[in-house]
């Protein structure tokens, strides 16, 4: 059974420390907004849909401390912890989707008591990861007959379980596969600099004891160019109306490279990871980390003092470069403008 990164268990979230792993389990426990704004920010958990996940029980905690009687007062106490968790990453839209599937949830019930009210937002918190979880495994389900049996499959960064409520996107589909009895190999980039692919995708399918072998970054293109990838798949960020995919930094190399030796570039992702209000992948804001993610190890300096850095923590894959768009609605290949908007238009 894959890792559930995300409990809610007697009112308390718990979400495993995303930064410490493979080399600690640690779980930290959660019962106000700020702190989970805190921990999305410092990537305790990281990953779309795991960020969208966290933030609505975040709301949803901001919501329960709400002292005020006044329904006035409530709602606009709500939208500060909303707007708090809002401004924590600026790319993955699942972020943005899930606080406006609460506001849109306190909304519909405001006619509640208030204490009703609180309770029922943390119950869309909870329907939103049981729901992602779900969904995953169609998605999966959707993308497995893309990897035949035997493949040799590149990813990048970690679209997991642990960047899910479960199953995971990229890793879902990998999960299906093997699930269907497929023999697979997993190469994984390590994913400089926060390093998902090294500490969190390679110990993922270990723990599901899935064959998995890690590379650095720079040696995708080689093993391309020796014949030993037969596809490639990751996960995304956010994915404009054209197609267009944000997702971790060094997606793009890894699309150009697989464009350049012939290779099937996949991208995995939910619904709620495809935001038809940006035309194309120009319009998608990139967030830039701390340069000490480049600058250090730890504690070990691998740079001199006060050099420059740059640390966009994503980049945009251009839809041409994309061969298919796997969902929990279907998989979407070719015009991706004509459909995407189909895929939002059917139903779930
Ligand atoms: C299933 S979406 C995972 C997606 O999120 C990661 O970014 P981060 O670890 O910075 O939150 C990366 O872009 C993954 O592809």
């Amino acid at each position: 059974m894959s890792i559930k990164p995300i409990l809610f268990e007697n009112g308390i979230l718990k979400m495993i420390d995303q930064r410490l792993l493979p080399t600690e389990e640690v779980w930290r426990e959660y019962s106000d907004c700020p702190s989970v704004a805190e921990a999305i920010t410092t990537m305790v958990v990281r990953g779309a849909p795991a960020i969208g996940v966290a933030a609505a029980f975040g709301a949803a905690f901001g919501a329960s401390h709400i002292q005020e009687d006044n329904y006035a007062d409530f709602f606009s106490e709500f939208e500060k912890a909303c707007a708090l968790l809002a401004a924590t990453r600026p790319t993955a839209v699942n972020l943005f989707w899930a606080l406006e599937r609460m506001k849109g949830c306190a909304q519909i019930h405001r006619d509640l008591p208030l204490p009703e009210l609180k309770a029922r937002l943390f119950a869309e918190a909870q329907e939103i990861a049981v729901e992602d979880e779900r969904l995953n495994r169609t998605l999966g389900a959707n993308g497995a007959p893309l990897i035949a049996d035997g493949a040799r499959v590149l990813t990048h960064c970690n679209a997991g379980a642990l960047a899910t409520a479960g199953y995971g996107t990229a890793l879902g589909v990998i999960r299906a596969a093997v699930e269907e009895g497929k023999e697979l190999l997993v190469y994984a980039d390590e994913t400089r600099p926060f390093l998902q692919g090294s500490r969190l995708t390679a110990w993922e399918l270990m723990r599901d004891r899935i064959p998995v072998t890690l590379i650095c970054d720079n040696m995708a293109g080689y093993l391309m160019s020796k014949g030993e990838i037969d596809c490639v798949i990751v996960g995304a960020d956010r994915i404009a109306a054209n197609g267009d995919v944000a997702n971790k930094i060094g997606t793009y190399t890894v699309a150009v490279l697989a464009r350049e030796h012939q290779i099937p570039f996949y991208v995995a992702a939910p619904l709620s990871t495809i935001d038809l209000s940006i035309a194309d992948g120009s319009g998608i804001p990139i967030e830039e980390r701390s340069s000490r993610e480049i600058t250090h190890v730890g504690e070990q300096r691998l740079a001199p003092d006060a050099v420059a850095v740059r640390n966009p923590a994503f980049d945009v894959t251009p839809a041409r470069l994309v061969s298919a768009i796997i969902t929990e609605r279907g998989v979407v290949t070719g015009d991706y403008s004509q459909g995407l908007k189909a895929l939002a238009a059917k139903g779930a």
